[in-house]
């Protein structure tokens, strides 16, 4: 399936950032059938999450493995080679060359595919001066996908404010995957690349990651239906 031929309910990822299976459980309960796709991350994984890949699999959902691996390569592959058995859609590792290289090789031909972190969506061109970076962070997400590309990275992990951009680089070949999605009205929390849910998708990501917005609300099943409402205006469906 090319990036353009993704459903729009599939393109909405609840980041089920909880603190145990339990509490996960609960959610993916109460979001029933409207949510086909969801993020484990630290916080799950490290809480006994890695199990419930599997477990969504069966059921028939995604899973998307956030655990933005960085290492030497040899330790990159090797892990990226067992996380590829879990059953996991996408995993993430940083987007630096080595560990990249190191991924590409562990998943092999498994039907796991690897994103690249470019910039984290909680890091403005302050943040990246204060961690010793000398580009911007549009030239940072720039090089680093082109870098990406060239070591057959699936896809990207961005801002929806660089999805624009990184179209224009990588075309329809790579899958943009954007957090720091704000409904109108929410929170931003640490975020600070934002944008709303139907700007993004409007800018060109392909996949939406939204979590506190949805898991910390009263009604997260009417969130996250409203969120996919927008990402099918947005698409003119
Ligand atoms: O650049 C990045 C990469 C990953 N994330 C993850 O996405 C979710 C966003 O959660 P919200 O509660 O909607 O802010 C979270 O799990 C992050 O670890 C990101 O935000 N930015």
């Amino acid at each position: 399936m090319t990036p353009a031929e993704i459903a729009p309910k599939d393109r909405l990822i609840v980041a089920l950032d909880l603190p145990s299976v339990d509490a996960a459980e609960a959610i993916i309960n109460r979001l029933g059938d409207s949510v086909t796709f969801y993020k484990i991350g630290y916080r799950l994984a490290y809480a006994g999450g890695l199990p419930l890949v599997g477990k969504l699999a069966d059921k028939g959902k995604k899973v998307f493995l956030d655990l933005k691996l960085h290492d030497i390569g040899n330790t990159v592959m090797q892990g990226v080679e067992s996380i590829s058995r879990l059953g996991a859609t996408f995993l993430t590792v940083h987007a630096y060359p080595q560990t990249m290289k190191g991924a590409v090789e562990g998943r092999g031909n498994s039907s796991l595919k690897i994103l690249a972190v470019t910039v984290l969506t909680s890091y403005n061109e302050d943040d990246l001066h204060a961690a010793g970076y000398r580009l911007g962070v549009s030239e940072l997400v720039e090089a680093r996908a082109q870098q990406a590309q060239v070591l057959g990275i699936d896809g990207l992990v961005s801002s929806p404010e660089e999805a624009g951009a990184l179209r224009k680089i990588v075309g329809h070949q790579m899958h943009l995957v954007t957090p720091g999605i704000r409904p109108a009205g929410s929170a931003t929390g640490d975020q600070k690349r934002i944008m709303t849910p139907g700007r993004a998708i409007a800018a060109g990501a392909d996949y939406l990651v939204v979590g506190r917005p949805i898991v910390e609300a009263a009604d997260p099943k009417a969130v996250a239906d409203a969120i996919q409402a927008e990402i099918a205006q947005a698409l003119g469906a």
